[in-house]
């Protein structure tokens, strides 16, 4: 009739994201604004399964129910249903995983997903299949051994890392199912598809196995992140058959096709709603940032992590992670993690502020960008980023000394040094800080105005804070509404130039001091020599 003539049809997008805690999921509209949100917690809303903190620990082997992610989603539909939202005006999903998790589809599922019964949860139909019922997940630390063997097979660890994006890591995939295939080798070979949570995710929407995407699979030690495609010795050394379990590879902006029948019978989905490939929490969080090439973000947490946006040729190093970049195909995306974030901060706070941030503040304003040439690391916990535990202090002539004179030193040389730190593993990833950077900072500590303006001046760079809460979910939505853009329009539009005016607003909180650009240039190589020098003599 006339009226539905001239009403523009809606056109949605909904982003998902499958993270360690909980299910989350994000309705936005044609301007890409939040319309609907909701979320299921595994811990409280499905106590049946017993996690804490959506895991299940024994040691370190740390795991998942790969059924409570699904019968999560049957009550994360349920809500989203509640908020009143027709599902008939979503043009285009995407979602995210926490990265390295895998599920493991027992033989035979490939004919029962397109044919799952609408009239029933997703849950009661995929009980029975999985091979292995709990999913490794990230927190995961017990494949130490099979990292060894691979790294050795290769030729060590750089020679991973510039392959695969990471020298070996515990929680990548590859060192997981090698450990299923020694330990539980039946199980696997009842394997017909092997998953990663991302694509676990979106195998359910769409109705049928979906591939990886490059950029998660950049977590896993078995991708080869210059060829787009899985290396043939890797596979080999973690698992027989491995590359058919894994299907092949897709570049993370592909539209795969439309929503299972299961989902507009159910939900009254439109049945022409395109599923575009879901991804791994940081690569989808990386998207929901907008960063663009010479971004840096920062989240200054418990531990603080670094998301670093890669043009050019990555040079991977034995620390950090290279992932292939979720948005731009030929780029590359880099994440650093530093264990010793907040709780060091704080420490220092305490013992040399009176446990006032005033006063830490104070101390910072009191003493001149370069600290007079004094550096301090302070490793309280057994670092990541390198792996270093303890604290040392260095004065301006390189010497290792015992203690600073003053609070004041060492409360600059605190936040300096984790600062330095951040900058200096960046630039060995291939992040070069140039006239266009930008560095967005999210987490408690970028409230504190004096630790960003010695963050503007270390990196050279405006500071801004954009509101990230939701940043995977939102770049499951986005991610969605840029792959349906490239479907319908034929040719890949740039992620940037499609989020042009749509991104989230962000705010700038400190410009950089132009007398400290060059002081810390020469700081930074300092800092640099001073850490490999202790890396050596440990
Ligand atoms: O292991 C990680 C990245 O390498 C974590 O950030 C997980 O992605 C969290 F889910």
């Amino acid at each position: 009739d006339i009226l539905s003539e001239t009403i523009p049809r809606k056109s949605y997008f909904l982003g998902l994201d499958f993270s360690t805690q909980q299910l989350k999921a994000v309705v936005v509209d044609e301007k890409l604004e939040v319309l609907h949100e909701a979320a299921v917690n595994f811990d409280r809303n499905l106590p049946e399964y017993r996690t804490s903190g959506g895991v299940k620990k024994n040691g370190s082997t740390v795991t998942a129910p790969t059924v409570m992610w699904v019968k999560a989603l049957d009550l994360l539909m349920d809500q989203l249903k509640i908020t009143g939202l027709d599902f008939q005006d979503i043009s285009a999903i995407s979602g995210s995983g926490q990265q390295h998790g895998s599920v493991y589809w027992r033989k035979g599922v490939q004919n029962l997903l397109p044919t799952l019964d609408p009239t029933k949860f997703l849950f009661l139909q995929l009980a029975n299949c999985f091979s292995i019922q709990d999913s490794p997940v990230w927190m995961d630390s017990s494949t130490h051994s099979y990292c060894e063997t691979m790294e050795k097979k290769l030729g060590g660890p750089q020679r991973l890392a510039d392959l695969t994006g990471s020298r070996a890591y515990e929680r990548f995939t590859g060192h997981q199912i090698a450990k299923i295939v020694s330990e539980k080798a039946e199980l696997y070979f009842n394997t017909e598809r092997i998953s990663l949570v991302s694509s676990f995710a979106c195998s359910v929407f769409l109705g049928c196995y979906s591939p990886i995407d490059w950029s998660d699979a950049s977590g896993m030690n078995l991708f080869d992140i210059t060829l787009k495609d899985w290396d043939s010795q890797c596979l080999h050394m973690c698992a027989p058959d491995l590359k058919e379990k894994l299907g092949e590879p897709v570049a993370t902006h592909t539209c795969l096709g439309p929503i299972s029948n299961y989902f507009v019978e159910r939900y009254s989905f439109d049945p022409s709603c395109q599923v575009v490939v879901f991804t791994g929490d940081n690569p989808a969080s990386l998207a929901g940032m907008c960063l663009e090439p010479g971004d840096v973000a920062i989240s200054l947490g418990t531990s603080d992590t670094v998301f670093l946006w890669l043009s050019g040729k990555p040079t991977p190093s034995l620390e950090g992670h290279v992932f292939c970049n979720p948005v731009d195909p030929e780029a590359y995306m880099a994440l650093l993690c530093f264990k010793n974030g907040s709780l060091t901060r704080e420490r220092i706070r305490d013992v040399f502020a009176h446990r006032s941030w005033d006063e830490f503040d104070a101390l910072l304003a009191c003493t001149p960008p370069g600290n007079h040439g004094h550096i301090g690391m302070y490793y309280d916990e057994q670092e990541i980023t390198p792996k270093i535990q303890g604290t040392f202090r260095f004065n301006a002539f390189d010497q290792k000394v015992n203690t600073f004179e003053e609070a004041a030193t060492e409360v600059r040389a605190l936040v300096e040094g984790q600062l330095l730190a951040k900058r200096v593993h960046a630039e060995q990833l291939g992040f070069n800080i140039g006239e266009s950077c930008r560095v967005f900072v999210t987490g408690g500590a970028s409230n504190n105005r004096s630790i960003l303006q010695i963050l503007a001046d270390v990196f050279n760079a405006d500071v801004f804070t954009q509101d990230t809460a939701n940043s995977s979910c939102l770049g499951s939505a986005y991610r969605a509404a840029h792959g349906l853009a490239l479907k319908e329009s034929g040719t890949f539009i740039p992620f940037n130039e499609f989020m042009a005016n749509r991104r989230p607003n962000f705010t700038l909180l400190c410009r950089p001091r132009v007398e400290a650009a060059k002081l810390y240039d020469s700081m930074a190589a300092r800092y640099a020599t001073l850490e490999s020098s202790i890396l050596t003599h440990q």
